[in-house]
This record gives structure tokens, sequence and C-alpha cells, in this order.
């Protein structure tokens, strides 16, 4: 499993989708803290996905960097992103995302089988993480069988399956009622308080009320 690393920073960061469109961030530099909960907030269409999509590195910036620890990731080729980002960022997708051919306890467990842990233990930690969010007894089923707030929950366990050292988050708790958000918000502020650097795009008052952290786009 990753150890907490020494955090994620972006510095005059810009990003366009394709050449001509307009850039989103204009130079942003920001310092994500480890050990920190900070909300990316601002209005729909500001980038909050899109700088969350830039920082697990899926989306490469027009100009400007971003840093993981000591590495300038952005400027890495595409296979060795992709090892850094299977060994140390776990990412809720906002629409979960799940793999409809796939029981909900292997999509869990999916991101620790690319990291290369050892299966007996994976699959001990994939289970437990679902009974924590109350959906053990959803393990043996598929997505299309289980509803969208349940597919939120589940996309956060597998998010934690690898103890990634750093957690990026869309909008966690966006299907979810208010004692299910808690559960989220909590397991992300554990995560937080063991040193990961724990990044969360939301519209949630809830959510910005717990950061540690906000940031407006
Ligand atoms: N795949 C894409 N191709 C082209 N433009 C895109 C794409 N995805 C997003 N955009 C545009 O990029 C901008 C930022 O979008 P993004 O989804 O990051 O915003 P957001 O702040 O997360 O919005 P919301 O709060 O509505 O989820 C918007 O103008 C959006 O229309």
């Amino acid at each position: 499993m990753s150890a907490p690393s020494a955090g994620v920073s972006v510095e005059d960061l810009r990003f366009a989708y394709r050449r001509g469109a307009e850039e989103i961030f204009d130079g942003l530099t920001y310092s994500f803290t480890p050990g920190a909960v900070t909300a990316l907030t601002g209005p729909s269409g500001r980038g909050k996905s899109t700088l969350l999509y830039v920082l697990a590195l899926m989306l490469t910036p027009t100009t400007g960097r971003v840093r993981l620890g000591e590495t300038d990731a952005s400027s890495l080729p595409d296979r060795d992103r992709s090892g850094i980002r299977a060994g140390t960022i776990g990412f809720v997708f906002q629409d979960s995302e799940l793999d409809p051919s796939r029981s909900i306890v292997d999509s869990v467990m999916e991101p620790g089988v690319y990291a290369g842990l050892e299966k007996g233990a994976l699959e001990d930690r994939a289970r437990s993480l679902l009974a924590r969010f109350g959906l053990e007894h959803r393990a043996d089923h598929r997505p299309g069988e289980i509803s969208g707030g349940q597919a939120q929950r589940v996309a956060v366990c597998r998010a934690l399956v690898n103890e990634p050292a750093v957690i990026l988050a869309d909008e966690p708790t966006g299907n979810l009622d208010p004692d299910n958000a808690a559960l989220v918000l909590d397991a992300l502020a554990e995560a937080a308080a063991e040193g990961r650097t724990v990044i969360v795009a939301t519209h949630d008052p809830q959510v910005v009320s717990r950061a540690d952290e906000v940031v407006r786009l």
C-alpha cells in the first residue's frame, strides 16, 4: 500500500479542451495540503471536474505543471503517468462509472489488482469497506442492480481500497441522503487524518463547511 506523499501542487496552470477554446484556470498556482480535506467549489462550468482530471494526470495541462511530491508529473510519458495514477491516486467519478459486467466487490478491488496487491487481503479490505458503507449485502451484485446512491458509495470504496496518498473526489455526496453523505465525509476526513491529500469538487454546503481548506474557482 502507498504511504502518504508530500502532496500535490499546480503551478501557472492553464488548460483548454481544444486548440483555440477558452482557457480554464488562468494560471492557477496552489499547493494542496497533505493531511487536509480541500473543497474545490465555485459556479458550474468553472473547471472543478477538469482540475481533478488534470491532478489525476488524465488530462495534460496546456501550460504549467502538476507536481506530485517532488515529481513534475505533467511532463512524464503516458505510461509513467498511468503508473503514478495506479499507485498514488484514488479517484471518485461524479457518475460512479462502474463496469456493468463486474460484481460490486470486483469493482472495488480493481484498483488494487492494477497496483499488484495480494488478492486475499485485497478482497478482505474491499468487503470491509463495503460493510462500512452499509453495502456488504450488495457485494456480489452487479452495478445495474444497485441504486445511484449505493453506486456512489461503491465508487468511494474503490477510491479508498489502495489506501492511496491522494484522493480526488468529484461531487461524492451528490446522490446521497444526509446520513450517507456524513459517512462519506467521515471516511474522507479519516483519510486526511492519516496524512493523505484529499481534494473534493463540490457544490454541497455540508462538504464545504467540513473541509479544512476551500479553493474557489
Ligand atoms: N470533454 C469536454 N470537452 C470540451 N469542453 C469541456 C469538456 N468537459 C468540460 N468542458 C467545458 O470545460 C469547462 C469546465 O467544465 P467542468 O466540468 O470542469 O466544470 P465544473 O466546475 O466541474 O462544472 P459543474 O459544477 O457543472 O460540474 C466548461 O465550460 C465545460 O463546458
